[in-house]
């Protein structure tokens, strides 16, 4: 038999908690520390491989199962390990909700829940494999087709600090962004420390003409800069329009203007400014209907709910077909999920516009090095498997403090409780905000 050394013998799961900055969104804030989850896995040659996923029980419980099933199969056996996560149970009560983290992350059914957990188990596999093989990862995806993938800077509205009552870790170095000159201040840090040359707004914070003026002094900073919106389905159709009016000559596309695959395609059906989505369309199943109705331009897609890099290569292929263009969205990661992005994005031919990565924000990773942007990009490595190494010290103390009883209220995403604890009013917003 072929390949006795990529035979999986152990899988290892190591949930950790991440410090995070206090970013704003539509839903609330974030908290200041973040789950995620780190899988390796272990082969008969004696090689590991890493990945990383979303760190929240609802993904951890069916991670447990994956693990357990996954011993005694290769590496190379990618097709094995869906049909496995086919067979892991998710809890009913977990997909219930209808939406993820308030929404963020678009549907959720049982499907994206194993998708957006085998996507971890996935990347280590690669990550295995190209190590056995001597062969970077963008090599077992086909090959890359570019040298460097861009990034856009993720900018925010952001308090200075968490609430004093919480523990965090100490001054973030970013300061305070709650109005036009702050996001400029930002986008210019950005693009000081790391080259950054297109820009995305995180909106569904201000009132749309807070939000418009913001976008207007960007594009005076950095005039002729690629510059985005988006305000997680915040807007009315009606509020999507007036503000594609007013930024449609500044604005490389509108991310998710309005909620939903209807409203997408009204206010796409009334303007010329391109609309781009990880919220309506996250699912193959919801692929039919949004282009049917030209709901979307841009597919923002997310190797994790996605279901992997292979996958991302699948959704590539057929946004090509139907003439919409593809590119990245992201959550808080780290950088392990960036390699695996980097990879694959190098790797999908028309990827014309900057990804998004939140890895700026995280002061924490639980690599021996952190990966570097060179203006604004990070250059594809062709070092064996993701190039990058797992620093098992800073596993050991992120663990530590998952496992704190202190933090035990952390475990699970949510920015509107992280919210109330500034303000014990707050609710999720109802959609459409404005
Ligand atoms: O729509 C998006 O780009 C996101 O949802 C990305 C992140 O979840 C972001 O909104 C966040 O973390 O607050
Ligand atoms: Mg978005």
């Amino acid at each position: 038999m072929y390949g006795q050394s990529l035979v999986i013998t152990d899988v290892r799961l190591t949930p950790v908690l991440v410090a995070d900055p206090p970013l704003l969104n539509t839903q609330g804030v974030h908290q200041p520390y973040t789950p995620r989850l780190i899988v390796e896995v272990v082969t008969a040659g004696g090689v590991t491989g890493i990945g990383e996923t979303y760190g929240d029980s609802a993904y951890l419980e069916p991670a447990r199962s994956l693990a357990a099933r996954l011993p005694g199969g290769k590496v190379s056996d990618l097709n094995r390990l869906f049909t496995l996560a086919d067979e892991v149970a998710v809890d009913a009560a977990r997909v219930d909700d209808a939406v993820d983290v308030g929404g963020l992350r678009g549907a959720r059914s049982a499907d994206k829940l194993r998708l957006s957990v085998v996507s971890g188990f996935e990347v280590a596999c690669l990550d295995a494999l190209g190590k056995a093989l001597g062969l970077p990862v963008h090599a077992l995806l086909g090959g890359k087709v570019r040298d460097a993938v861009e990034y856009s800077a993720y900018l925010f509205y952001k308090w200075a600090e968490h609430p004093a009552d919480r523990a965090s870790e100490p001054d973030d170095g970013w300061g305070a962004a709650l109005d036009p000159a702050g996001i400029v201040a930002q986008a210019r840090l950005f693009t000081e420390r790391h080259g950054f040359r297109s820009y995305k707004l995180k909106g569904g914070v201000f009132p749309p003409a807070e939000e418009i003026a913001a976008v207007r002094a960007l594009a005076e900073a950095f005039p002729g800069r690629p510059l985005r919106l988006d305000p997680n389905g915040a807007w009315s159709v009606e509020t999507s329009l007036k503000v594609a009016a007013e930024l449609g000559d500044v604005l490389e596309y509108l991310e998710d203007p309005a909620l939903g695959t209807p409203a997408m395609a009204e206010v796409a059906a009334r303007t010329s400014v391109p609309l781009a989505t990880n919220m309506c369309v996250t699912t193959f199943q919801e692929i039919p209907e949004a282009f049917a109705k030209g709901a979307v331009q841009v597919v923002l897609s997310d190797h994790h709910y996605w279901g992997g890099l292979r996958r991302t290569r699948e959704l590539a292929a057929v946004c090509r077909t139907f003439g919409v263009a593809v590119s990245m969205h992201s959550n808080t990661h780290l950088g392990i999920s960036l390699a695996a992005m980097t990879h694959v994005a190098a790797t999908v031919p028309g990827l014309d516009h900057a990804c998004d990565t939140h890895y700026p924000w995280q002061s924490e990773d639980v690599l021996t090095s952190r990966p570097r942007f060179t203006d604004g990009s990070i250059t594809v490595t062709d070092t064996p498997g993701l190039g990058v190494e797992l620093d098992h010290a800073r596993l050991a103390a992120l663990h530590a403090r998952w496992l704190d009883d202190d933090f035990r209220a952390l475990r699970e995403r949510d920015d509107a409780a992280a919210m109330r604890v500034a303000d014990p009013r707050w609710t999720t917003p109802a959609v459409p905000r404005w």
